[in-house]
């Protein structure tokens, strides 16, 4: 039985995020919580042929009944970007949303994964990793940050440039997920040493601002929803396929790295005091198996590293002193 639960399941990603998960032969139930219109959305994927039973909960008096003995949540809940924010603009309004379904599945599901997508992530997992602290239940091995559309982004740009077939091509991106905090390794990339030192600038710079390449584009209506959906339900099957059958699957996720104190001893050595970092993961029936090592960076790609850490720094100060420092929960 594997039960996976979608906060903001009615929202422009929570909707083709859901339809995707409903396609996994491994969920057997499927649960839509969000503030309003889950009930329509749940119905309507109730109707398609697959294992998973679909069930809609709507508003905070049903929280605790969406979220109940999930194996997985994944939260997509909050406010998207208009052209002109940061992520960071989003803090005022979705950490105190982040914090709230963090707290009914510290309650309810406290061995969940938890997959969070909701912005600025930098800041959003280390509200989650407080919330659970303060509860007592607290397991690094299984908050992630899902950056995963910027290896999906990366995946497509690169292949844009060297060829190949975009869906195997595998581009580690590391450090966090917003601007100058993301961080992708092209020179681990086989191909990439074709490209001029100014196609590796542009595609790097295009990597780390991919996101607003979308809320440009979509004037004022959003940021990338589809496109997430996409990575989300990639990084959340692969949570679910570890889980259940054991595989051993890689990628890159934004955790803490006490995840694994060991095999995060070779991104401390580069990245510092610095607490969270995404970084390659092996995956497994627990959550966080292995940290695995960054790899060799190049000086351009240190210079990059340089600019990224100070940045991520106050983005998780901020996001840990939220609970730490804020409300009584
Ligand atoms: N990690 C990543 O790579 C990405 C993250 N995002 C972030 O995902 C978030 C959602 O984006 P969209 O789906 O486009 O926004 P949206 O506005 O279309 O949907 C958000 C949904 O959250 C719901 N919601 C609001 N408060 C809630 C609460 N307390 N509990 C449950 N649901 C609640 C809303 O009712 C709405 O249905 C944004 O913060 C956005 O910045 C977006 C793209 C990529
Ligand atoms: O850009 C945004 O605000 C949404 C996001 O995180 C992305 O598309 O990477």
């Amino acid at each position: 039985m594997v039960k996976v639960t979608v906060c903001g399941a009615a929202g422009g990603i929570g909707q083709p995020l859901s339809l995707l998960l409903k396609q996994s032969p491994l969920i057997t139930h499927l649960s839509l919580f969000d503030i309003v219109n889950t009930p329509g959305v749940a119905a309507d994927l109730s109707h398609i042929n697959t294992k998973a039973k679909v069930t809609g909960h709507v508003g905070t008096a049903q929280l605790e009944e969406a979220i109940k003995d999930s194996d997985v949540v994944v939260i997509p809940a909050g406010v998207p970007r208009k052209p002109g924010m940061t992520r960071d603009d989003l803090f005022k309004i979705n950490a105190g949303i982040v914090r709230d379904l963090a707290v009914a599945a510290a309650k309810f599901a406290p061995k969940a994964f938890m997959c969070i997508i909701s912005n600025p992530v930098n800041s959003t997992v280390p509200i989650v990793t407080e919330v659970f602290k303060h509860f007592n239940v607290y397991d690094p091995k299984r908050i992630f940050g899902v950056t995963t559309l910027d290896i999906v982004r990366a995946s497509t740009f690169v292949t844009e440039l060297i060829g190949g077939d975009a869906a195997t091509l595998r581009v580690p991106v590391v450090g966090g997920h917003s601007g100058v905090t993301i961080l992708p390794l092209l020179s681990q990339v086989a191909g990439t040493d074709k490209l001029s030192q100014e196609q590796i600038e542009a595609v790097t710079k295009r990597i780390q601002f991919g996101g607003d390449e979308v809320v440009k584009a979509k004037d004022g209506a959003g940021s990338a929803t589809l496109s997430m959906a996409f990575a989300g339900a990639r990084f959340a099957l692969n949570i679910v396929e570890a889980a259940v059958n054991g595989t051993a699957i890689t990628e890159c996720t934004y955790v803490h790295l006490d995840a694994d104190k060991e095999g995060a001893k070779d991104t401390k050595a580069v990245v510092g005091e610095l607490e969270y970092f995404s970084v390659p993961v092996q995956l497994g029936r627990n959550g966080v198996e292995k940290i695995l090592p960054i790899g060799a960076v190049n000086n351009y790609e240190k210079k990059l590293f340089d600019e990224a850490v100070p940045e991520l720094k106050g983005n998780i100060s901020k996001g840990a002193s939220f609970i730490t420092e804020g409300a009584k929960l």
